[in-house]
């Protein structure tokens, strides 16, 4: 063949898509694109065959050698695919964004069913150009009478093709690397990114260095392959005082190792694969070495196909990072992590992979953003992981609970992000009582209505018989807007004062820690505008506290007016808020409350880092409530003149909102000194 020159043409309508790739792309894509050609090479290779237009030979072994050689700057592609003639080249490679395989499924899409072909844009052999001064292929094509084709290029719009010298069917792409790119030389440094965007390719990668020294291992003769090449046959003598027959060994030429698992275990089907399988999967792909709670294997041909495995990692710590990793393939092909389009939001924390070869991953990630059938496959995804959890939640209960603590953040986190997956996961959502177990929100409504019902009963029976109707309808009202108060525990150490109180009563809270509960419990009322969350120590409920019978109202008055104003005075705080109550709990003598309006509305100063502005401009600080019932208390009102009452009333008040919330570091100073003196008390 002549040498023929010509220019490069460009198809002007697909040059948009192919800017975008460009600017879009980390530059060691063209790692994957150029061995992704060479897997559709093979495919296409071995789809002729089973349709009878090409005969594969008896050993055919489909596989890639990427070759660097670091001294002449250049790393080599090398397939055993169908290669090219003179004319596909021209075709296929000098006509750029116009993909061969798009041609090749059309005519050949009645005669085989599935679409395996990675490229369908006719782009990614270009990309060799983002790291190469020069590009040259040398091909030979698996037709009948085909001619090698040497063709070279230096990355402008020329190019220059003539007879080539390849023996053997198939393509080898060689780069000479540019400058600034002489890093994909290094051995080390290739092999990184083919494991990155090649371990699960369909054809088998090896990677070696130009003329690196052969490296050999010793293996025992009875192991010895036919395809292995044996350098020398040895005879291992038994060791100097060791029994035995002498041991026949072979030295052979190290067996490469392929990159790539051409059948990765969501590639399987769920039946076939063990734990063992998934949990070696998990720490090999993700390096983590503890073991995931739980996974789903996402298995789905119609409307689309779709496969991979998504793990639920163990996160120990509230601190721990709870950033997952899920990785998108296209075919066996890496694309990307963290698609944040593909993928829903709250699934990030999820490990594993997912395979999608629908999805149109050639275009940039804004159009994805808005492609309804990205948004389907999300969808679908968030609705196999909400299935999974009802599944377990229904039949596998002990093992669900086992996991909530690890797995509940991600699903309040995914509640509050995705409206449908809220709405599936509504009755297998759990909540851990005072006595850790863990109980569905309607158990805790019952609840909760059951306690408040105990409560009310003895005061309405005796009111009851004095009501007009007048009054029965208005109660009738006001019970229609009542809510339903679930309490609440942020902090079991920091709370364990009120934990106890309400336990002592046989009241029951629910305890929600995680950073995420503050946005859950805002989302759990908007969904159930007949409950109200209340922290523990946000009011004093009424089973904790007697009623003050009606001829004893006045009395009571006078005593909380007395000490609201010893209590003022001696703190030194006009504003101060102090309530009095009969509180059952004997052993407390005082305690703090804040409401939960009040205590929300400070929370979210702090979060908007207005944490330095005056608390009481929106709302009121803790109200500290004391106990008639307790002898301390009732002291103080005995003997107003005491010169112990300054004392008494910092301490109780101190104590109160110890188990409120941490003192500062003056109050606390002036704590530690008060509870000394109280001590020297005792020693006179
Ligand atoms: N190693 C190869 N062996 C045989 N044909 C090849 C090889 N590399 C490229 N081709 C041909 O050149 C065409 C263009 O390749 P290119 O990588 O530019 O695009 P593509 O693979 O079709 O699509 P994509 O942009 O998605 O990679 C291919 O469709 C194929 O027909």
């Amino acid at each position: 063949m002549a040498v023929k020159k010509g220019t490069l043409s460009i198809d002007s309508e697909n040059i948009f898509p192919i800017i975008k790739k460009w600017v879009y792309s980390d530059h060691d894509i063209f790692v994957r694109e150029l061995v992704s050609n060479g897997c559709d090479a093979i495919t296409k290779l071995k789809k002729l065959d089973m349709m009878g237009e090409y005969e594969l030979p008896e050993d055919y072994k489909p596989k890639i050698e990427v070759i660097v050689n670091p001294e002449e700057k250049t790393m080599k592609f090398i397939d055993n695919g169908l290669g090219m003639t003179a004319e596909e080249v021209e075709e296929y490679i000098t006509q750029i964004a116009f993909s061969g395989a798009t041609q090749f499924l059309e005519k050949y899409k009645d005669k085989t069913t599935d679409d395996e072909m990675i490229g369908h844009f006719g782009l990614g052999f270009y990309s060799a150009f983002m790291v190469a001064d020069e590009v040259q292929i040398d091909t030979l094509s698996y037709k009948e009478g085909a001619k090698p084709v040497h063709w070279a290029s230096q990355g402008g719009t020329e190019y220059e093709m003539q007879e080539g010298n390849k023996t053997t069917v198939g393509s080898e792409i060689t780069l000479f690397l540019n400058e600034d790119s002489l890093e994909f030389a290094n051995e080390y440094r290739a092999r990184e990114v083919l494991e990155r965007y090649c371990s699960f390719m369909p054809t088998e990668i090896f990677l070696s260095k130009a003329n690196a020294e052969p490296e050999y291992d010793t293996i025992d003769e009875d192991d010895v392959l036919d395809t292995d090449t044996v350098v020398e046959h040895i005879t291992e003598e038994p060791k100097e005082g060791e029994e035995g027959e002498p041991k026949k060994k072979a030295k052979i030429v190290r067996r490469p190792v392929s990159i790539s698992d051409t059948h990765p275990l969501w590639t399987k089907n769920p039946s076939e694969c063990t734990k063992d399988d998934y949990i070696d999967f998990y720490r090999k792909v993700f390096m983590d070495y503890k073991e995931p709670l739980f996974w789903i294997h996402l298995n789905m041909d119609y409307p689309f196909n779709l496969k991979g495995i998504l793990y639920f990692p163990k996160i120990n710590t509230e601190y721990d990072s709870i950033e997952g990793k899920i990785k998108l393939y296209n075919n066996q092909v890496f694309i990307a992590d963290n698609i944040k389009e593909v993928i829903p939001e709250f699934l990030m924390v999820l490990k594993g992979v997912i395979d999608c070869p629908d999805l149109p991953l050639n275009v940039s990630r804004s159009a994805l953003q808005n492609d309804g059938f990205v948004n389907k496959v999300a969808d679908y995804i968030s609705k196999k992981v909400a299935d999974k959890l009802n599944g377990m939640f229904k039949t596998d209960r002990e093992n669900y609970e086992k996991y909530w603590d690890d797995i509940s953040p991600f699903i309040k986190f995914g509640c509050l992000k995705d409206e449908k997956f809220g709405e599936k996961m509504k009755n297998s959502m759990l909540y851990k009582n005072l006595d850790h177990k863990y109980m569905t929100l309607e158990d805790i409504i019952k609840e909760a209505k059951g306690e408040e019902a105990d409560a009310a009963k003895t005061e309405e029976t005796k009111a009851e018989e004095t009501k007009t109707d007048a009054e029965e309808s208005k109660d009738a009202d006001a019970k229609e807007e009542e809510k339903t108060r679930i309490f609440y525990v942020t902090d079991e150490v920091q709370q364990s004062q009120y934990i106890n109180m309400f336990k002592a009563q046989g009241q029951d809270a629910i305890i929600l820690t995680h950073n995420i509960d503050s946005a859950f419990i805002t989302y759990l009322e908007q969904k159930h505008q007949e409950v109200q969350f209340l922290r523990i120590d946000a009011d004093v409920h009424d089973s904790l506290k007697d009623e003050v019978a009606e001829d004893e109202k006045e009395e009571f008055q006078k005593i909380t007016d007395s000490l609201v104003e010893i209590f003022r005075k001696e703190l030194g705080n006009e504003k101060l808020d102090v309530k009095v109550e009969k509180l059952k709990d004997e052993n407390v003598a005082s305690m703090a409350v804040l409401s939960e309006e009040n205590r929300r509305m400070q929370e979210m100063m702090k979060m908007y880092g207005m944490g330095g502005m005056d608390a009481s401009m929106f709302g009121s600080q803790a109200t500290l409530v004391l106990n008639a019932n307790h002898p301390l208390v009732q002291f103080l009102v005995a003997n107003k003149d005491s010169k112990n009452v300054s004392i008494i009333c910092k301490q109780l008040y101190d104590l109160a909102m110890l188990a409120h919330k941490p003192l500062s570091p003056e109050e606390m100073t002036a704590f530690v000194k008060r509870s000394n003196d109280i001590m020297m008390l005792l020693t006179k």
